[in-house]
């Protein structure tokens, strides 16, 4: 299929689904297995992907950056290129490497599809980036999982020493997590205990598939319609509590 067909056959705009939560919560995982289990109209995109390119800084310099704080990200970057893909145009995604922690001279086209995922533990941070999600999920584990979780990873997948995983948790990643990551749960529609649980990724799987089978360009009533119309009358009706009452 062409670029051109693709874009007339998709749904413009796509439905987002935005899964957020703390670092091994379990987010990837969900992600994959929903983007697996659907097929080629899911496409997944890493916040991860959107960090700031510190090519600029040397190894031990880039090793000492909090990747835990907003600022991190290059948030600029990721609204241009989640509009885009909404709206049916292709992005060049730029790739991450956590070993040396830094952006890779490489990027990845992506085709825009039906569904676009975007993923990792600010996705629910950004307002702009919020009001672009039709679906926002917050993947909740307790912190001793997740750090047990993310030791293993970090020490077999990401090359690094034990002690300066405990180090960062303690000096960035949990006290970002309490300050930035968490606060997001309340911004969630749906909050998914332990990561990968098996009833939930097969409701979020069930949750596509419909968005998928109800669209078809000029519907007017798909189920993404019934429940933006939905939140937009009850966030037009409700007004903000009186703090004087
Ligand atoms: N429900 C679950 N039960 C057990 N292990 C899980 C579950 N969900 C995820 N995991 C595991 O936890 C680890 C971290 O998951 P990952 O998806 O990479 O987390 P995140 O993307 O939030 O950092 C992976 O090894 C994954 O297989
Ligand atoms: O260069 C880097 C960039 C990021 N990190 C850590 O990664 C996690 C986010 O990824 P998850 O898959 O959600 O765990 C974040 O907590 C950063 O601390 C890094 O260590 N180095």
């Amino acid at each position: 299929m062409t670029n051109t067909d693709q874009q007339r056959t998709m749904s413009i705009p796509s439905f987002a689904i935005g899964i957020a939560g703390g670092t091994g919560a379990g987010k990837t995982t969900v992600a994959r297995t929903v983007a697996d289990t659907v097929g080629e109209a899911v496409t997944r995109i890493p916040i991860d992907n959107y960090y700031e390119d510190l090519s600029h800084l040397d190894r031990a310099e880039r090793a000492d950056v909090n990747y835990d704080h907003p600022d991190a990200f290059e948030w600029d970057l990721l609204r241009e290129h989640l509009e885009s893909l909404l709206m049916g145009q292709p992005i060049e995604m730029p790739q991450y490497d956590f070993e040396r922690h830094t952006r890779t001279d490489d990027s990845v086209r992506v085709e825009p599809t039906d569904v676009i995922v975007l993923e990792g533990i600010l996705a629910l941070h950004d307002d702009e980036i919020r009001e672009l999600l039709d679906l926002r999920v917050y993947v909740m584990t307790d912190a001793d999982v997740r750090i047990l979780r993310r030791i293993e990873r970090d020490v077999v997948e990401r090359g690094r020493e034990l002690e300066g995983v405990i180090d960062q948790y303690l000096e960035t990643v949990k006290p970002m997590h309490e300050r930035f990551v968490e606060p997001t749960k309340k911004d969630a529609d749906v909050i998914i205990p332990e990561g990968a649980n098996r009833m939930a990724v097969d409701l979020l799987v069930e949750k596509v598939q419909a968005e998928l089978g109800g669209e078809h360009g000029d519907a007017v009533d798909t189920p993404r319609e019934r429940a933006r119309a939905e939140r937009d009358e009850l966030e037009s009706t409700v007004s903000p509590l009186d703090p004087t009452e």
